[in-house]
């Protein structure tokens, strides 16, 4: 067997087509969506994500806001930017790029951002009312990954889901979003705690692998025909290695590319969270 492609940068596009609509419409209403982002320090992963994030923004029409302080800026210093955000009227919603520099405790600040401007989904209020149903930002990349199933005839419904990592982008919610009536799958998450890795990957439906450990999943552990997402960036002589080894291509259905697959994805529910935003606050 070959698997399938999930292509993200594909999907992507064609979500970025629809939004930019949805973005001329609000123009017509005289609203600009526009997108602030944080930066902190100098990463040059994190620079190329938000370089990333404006270059769609500037591709659908939504306006951006663009932050940025040194590695050296104190708690208060991206703390009084959060504020400045909060009260833009020309900010629709933001980001803080994680993670943040060393020294720096992210929840102080995520907790600091107004929910209603949270863009990422990550935002203590927008987690709670994920867990309790109710209607408000979801975090991109789960988004993402549910929507490149659901645009790919991957079945959910029914699915025993398999996550690999707890880390707070994606692992920590993904069940919350699967487990919803509408996604209806059944999710086991697994971490450096889990005893027999394999045991839960061979029952597998679908395998979401977001641990950050290069080839993890190895394909003598991936159930025949499950569609499998590789979300781990590790880094190889510049070179991007994912979670999932090459060879479980010959063993899926369905598998995501990496590069290519899930990052498109979660730029474009970004965009998707922001366009949201500005028909909630238009009463659309
Ligand atoms: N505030 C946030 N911080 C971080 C998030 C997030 O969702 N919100 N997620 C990641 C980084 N990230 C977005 O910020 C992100 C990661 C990857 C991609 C992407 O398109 N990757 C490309 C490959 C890029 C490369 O070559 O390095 C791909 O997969 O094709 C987009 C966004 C952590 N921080």
């Amino acid at each position: 067997m070959t698997a399938q492609i999930l292509d993200g940068k594909a999907t992507a596009a064609a979500i970025k087509s629809e939004l930019s609509v949805r973005v001329a419409a609000l123009k017509e209403r005289g609203i600009v969506p526009g997108l602030g982002t944080v930066l902190v320090g100098d990463d040059p992963g994190s620079r190329w994500y938000v370089n990333g994030k404006h270059k769609d923004c500037a591709e659908v029409g939504i306006a951006s806001i663009q932050r940025e302080l040194p590695a050296t800026a104190s708690q208060q210093d991206v703390e009084d930017v959060v504020r400045e955000l909060n009260a833009d009227p020309a900010c629709t919603g933001y980001i803080v790029q994680l993670p943040l520099p060393k020294g720096l405790d992210q929840n102080p600040v995520l907790e600091l951002m107004d929910p209603d401007k949270d863009a990422d989904g990550l935002h203590p209020t927008s987690l709670g009312r994920l867990a309790l149903g109710i209607q408000g930002p979801l975090p991109c990349t789960p988004l993402g990954i549910v929507e490149l199933l659901r645009r790919h005839g991957v079945e959910i419904n029914g699915a025993e889901v398999v996550v690999l990592g707890r880390g707070v982008t994606v692992g920590r919610s993904i069940g919350l979003l699967l487990t919803r009536k509408s996604e209806n799958a059944t999710v086991t998450l697994c971490h450096t705690g889990t005893r027999d890795l394999a045991y839960h990957l061979r029952k597998a439906d679908i395998v979401i692998a977001a641990a950050g450990v290069p080839h993890l999943v190895k394909p003598e552990d991936v159930k025949p025909g499950a569609a499998v997402l590789d979300v781990g960036v590790s880094r190889s002589e510049g070179k991007i290695v994912g979670d999932v080894h090459p060879g479980v291509a010959e063993v899926a259905g369905w598998i995501s590319p990496n590069p290519g697959g899930v990052g498109p994805m979660t730029r474009a529910m970004l965009l998707n969270n922001i366009v949201e935003a500005a028909e909630r606050r238009a009463g659309i």
